[in-house]
């Protein structure tokens, strides 16, 4: 790794060479994650985002972790997905399916995705009545200090607009406090209609990890982590503060080339 340490109040910074690095880094971390929430809950519930993430995790579909993670043991869903069908080529279902979930023997039954065949509204409020179920169970854990459900990992990317999950800048999907999971229907990045976690349930999770590459998002790295003071505007990327939980950013040297250089500074 280039670089790793714990910045101040923005989480742990771990900076690859390359992105062969960064996805090796990444499955580990994922692998360690797995292995301990199965230990400590018999379960390990993950929620997914689209985008270049998950072509980044795919050595988790290899050896060793394709040997050695407790696959039977994962529940998978989704932080955010475009509603379209999921055979078509914008689903984040569609995208983990082919890159990932095909490759790995996870129980078809502990995938959980959106519905469909209906409106983004209701494929919002299906989703998180879904996810209400699994609270009670247990299978998904429940915040200490909220209602909120606490995934043992949320992985989310970052565009160049600092935009995690679909919560985009400026956009009203920001102050929606109330709901586990909303809905937007002009989403800046297409397609239009989404259903996206909202920030309460990112930042209630046991762990967060965002995954960025690339010189195009340096500038929305640089706004997300460093202290950039108050006339600044705030990026979606930045409000993930998770309340209990880690943070871990991965990131690739072009994404972290706009990082104040004493950012692991005490
Ligand atoms: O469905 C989506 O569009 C996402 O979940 C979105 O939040 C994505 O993760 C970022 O836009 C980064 O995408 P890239 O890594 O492809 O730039």
């Amino acid at each position: 790794m280039a670089l790793s340490g714990v910045h101040k109040d923005r989480g742990e910074l771990r900076i690859h060479e390359s992105l062969d690095e960064l996805g090796t880094d990444l499955a580990d971390y994922i692998a360690e994650l797995s292995e301990a929430s199965v230990k400590e809950r018999g379960v390990f519930a993950i929620a997914l985002s689209g985008g270049s993430l998950i072509g980044l995790m795919g050595k988790l579909c290899e050896a060793p972790y394709s040997k050695t993670v407790d696959w039977a043991k994962w529940y998978i869903f989704w932080a955010d997905e475009r509603v379209v069908a999921k055979n078509h080529a914008d689903s984040n279902y569609k995208l983990a399916k082919d890159g990932f979930l095909s490759k790995v023997p996870i129980v078809p039954s502990h995938v959980h995705s959106i519905n469909d065949s209906v409106s983004a509204e209701e494929a919002a409020n299906e989703y998180e009545f879904v996810i209400r179920q699994l609270v009670k169970t247990r299978t998904i854990s429940v915040s200490d200090i909220s209602d909120c459900p606490k995934f043992d990992l949320i992985l989310l990317g970052m565009g160049p607009d600092g935009h995690v999950a679909s919560l985009f800048p400026s956009h009203s999907v920001l102050d929606a406090n109330n709901e586990w999971v909303t809905f937007i229907t002009d989403s800046p990045k297409p397609p239009p209609e989404r259903i996206t976690f909202t920030l309460p349930v990112i930042n209630s999770a046991s762990n967060v990890a965002v995954v960025v590459a690339g010189e195009g998002k340096a500038e929305a790295v640089h706004m997300a982590i460093d202290d950039i003071g108050p006339d600044c505007p705030l990026v979606p990327a930045r409000m993930v503060q998770p309340t209990k939980g880690k943070l871990a950013w991965f990131l690739d040297m072009p994404a972290a080339s706009k990082l104040n250089s004493y950012v692991f500074s005490e």
